[in-house]
């Protein structure tokens, strides 16, 4: 049980009715899970606003509210507090409420449009080889040591995110690597968090259905570096270029890493194959398993994160050469088929032609490369014909298929993607909605050395349609199938 007025600490209140020393049995911002004794934060979301459903908090058990907008006529059983931002607030509250754990381990946020899950997989992998305990947040799972929690988003609510680095201190975790989504910035999940440092790893085209403007992703990302504290590291990649934007008004000591300017941590690729990465950091040439060049800026940002920790680099180097690729990430499905299969999680264009341009630099001779793809409902549309023609342009067959539809129309989805095929693509083009179809197809129509990638889903097990979860996994299709066409 924690007291009202303690939870409160460093939430700005403009106004405050009823009795402050209450005590306080749970956090919460949803009505429906309010239970005696919580505490309920009105939030507004993009759905509905929280605000609306006071009454219905109050009459489930909520003792407390905190609210944006004080009612005329306040409830006065219960205690009403009045904040300018609600969901900022929420932060520090549930980071009040479970003791302020963010401060008791040292936590690295990493944001970017792509490479967050691999990067602080290997991270937390690299950490637990060290020797140490360690947490994840991830798009993946969530883990402390070796208990695995399920992850329903890329990075928690403000309440579970406490919840579990408070379980991590409990654990006795020195460290927590936890992805930064624009989204949970935008929304406050992080509020109140102190970060022992951050990483930008890149920005490009997604979320844009969320923000609107690609400036606002921008200045989204910008707000984790904004908000660190002066004892924390900001290590940012400098060769995309609004790297250097990301740290204009930090307070953190700045850090870059890159493979094209001379910067901290600096690496240069020797060998790019199927068999891994050969990179020379700080003039010590290293083999990885992970593969292609995307992989050397995530093994790189591991690498300088580990060496501000205060990790002996060489010992770093030894151990990170045998971590393997996060689940789903250039994933190689190995069967004794002589297809080559790979999954992978790119649903960005960026992720899209960074992985069928490492696939076209390994080809030899002249194998085919048959993609696999579609995009996701209720998100970003934009991204739709930009992924297609990618997809197109890298590949000798094209198959677009479901991804989660969600709760839009699929043959609305795949008519978009189809704004981004041109005459000339149209001929590699074929449309299965049905995703096992369509990977059946792919298999079908492989050669010996041949090359199949199916992107998008990468470690999902599931597809999502109106609400619903079915069993999907990209991984078993492929092996099904292609025993199914083995010759
Ligand atoms: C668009 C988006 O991000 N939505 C998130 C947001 O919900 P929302 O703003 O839509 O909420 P809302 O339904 O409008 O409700 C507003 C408020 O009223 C409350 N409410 C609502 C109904 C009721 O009966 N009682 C009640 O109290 C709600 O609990 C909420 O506090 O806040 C919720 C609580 O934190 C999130 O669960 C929800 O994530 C949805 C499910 C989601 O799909 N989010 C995705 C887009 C997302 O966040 N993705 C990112 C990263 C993606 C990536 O990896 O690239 C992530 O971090 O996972
Ligand atoms: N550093 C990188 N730069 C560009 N593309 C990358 C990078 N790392 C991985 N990718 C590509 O992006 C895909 C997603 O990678 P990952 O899951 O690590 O990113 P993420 O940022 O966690 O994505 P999400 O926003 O969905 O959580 C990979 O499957 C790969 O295709
Ligand atoms: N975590 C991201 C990636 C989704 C991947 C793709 N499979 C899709 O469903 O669009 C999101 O929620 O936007
Ligand atoms: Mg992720």
């Amino acid at each position: 049980m924690k007291i009202l007025k303690d939870i409160l600490y460093n939430v700005n209140l403009t106004s405050v009715s009823g009795n402050m020393n209450i005590e306080i049995a749970d956090v919460c911002f949803d009505s429906r899970a309010v239970k005696a004794g919580s505490l309920f934060v009105a939030v507004k979301g993009t759905q509905v606003d929280g605000h609306e459903y006071i009454e219905r908090a109050i009459a489930n058990g909520a003792v407390a509210v905190v609210c944006q907008e004080m009612p005329l006529l306040p409830d006065r059983s219960v205690t009403f507090v009045e904040t300018a931002e609600t969901h900022r607030a929420l932060g520090f509250i549930a980071s009040n409420f479970y003791g302020n754990p963010s401060k008791k381990l040292k936590l690295v946020g990493v944001t970017g449009t792509n490479g967050k899950t691999t990067t602080v997989t290997l991270l937390f992998r690299l950490f637990r080889s060290l020797g140490h305990n360690v947490g994840l947040l991830s798009t993946v799972k969530n883990q402390i040591n070796d208990r695995t929690i399920k992850a329903s988003h890329t990075t928690p609510d403000q309440v579970s995110l406490n919840r579990l680095l408070k379980e991590m201190v409990d654990e006795g975790c020195e460290y927590a690597f936890m992805e930064v989504s624009s989204h949970a910035i935008d929304q406050g999940r992080i509020a109140g968090l102190e970060f022992a440092g951050a990483v930008f790893m890149n920005i490009s085209h997604d979320h844009l259905d969320y923000h609107l403007t690609f400036d606002n992703y921008i200045q989204t990302k910008k707000k984790l570096f904004d908000s660190l504290p002066a004892t924390a590291f900001a290590l940012v990649n400098l060769d995309d270029k609004r790297g250097q934007i990301m740290t204009q008004n930090t307070k953190a000591t700045q850090y870059a890493f890159g493979l094209k300017f001379m910067t901290d941590y600096k690496a240069k690729i020797i060998t790019n194959s199927y068999q891994g990465l050969e990179l020379d950091i700080n003039g010590q040439s290293v083999w990885f398993r992970l593969i292609g060049k995307f992989n050397a800026y995530n093994l790189l940002a591991v690498f300088a994160v580990a060496d501000l920790l205060g990790e002996e680099q060489s010992e770093v180097l030894m151990m990170l050469s045998g971590i393997e690729t996060a689940p789903g990430r250039f994933e190689a499905v190995n069967t004794d088929s002589s297809v080559r299969a790979i999954v992978d999680y790119a649903h960005t264009p960026d992720a899209l032609e960074n992985v069928l341009q490492t696939i076209d630099s390994f080809r030899t001779g002249n194998e085919k490369v048959i993609t696999v793809v579609g995009c996701g409902g209720d998100r970003d549309r934009e991204k739709r014909p930009v992924m297609a023609s990618i997809a197109a342009k890298w590949s000798d067959k094209v198959i677009f298929t479901d991804d989660n539809p969600r709760n839009e129309n699929p043959d609305m989805i795949i008519k978009e993607m189809m704004g981004g095929i041109g005459p000339t693509f149209v001929k590699k083009t074929l449309i299965i909605r049905d995703r096992r179809e369509a990977i059946k197809t792919a298999c079908s129509l492989a050669s010996d050395h041949d090359i199949i990638l199916v992107a998008g889903k990468g470690h999902e097990t599931y597809q999502e349609i109106k609400g619903v979860r079915h069993d999907f996994d990209d991984r078993a299709i492929l092996r099904e199938m292609l025993e199914l066409f083995k010759d």
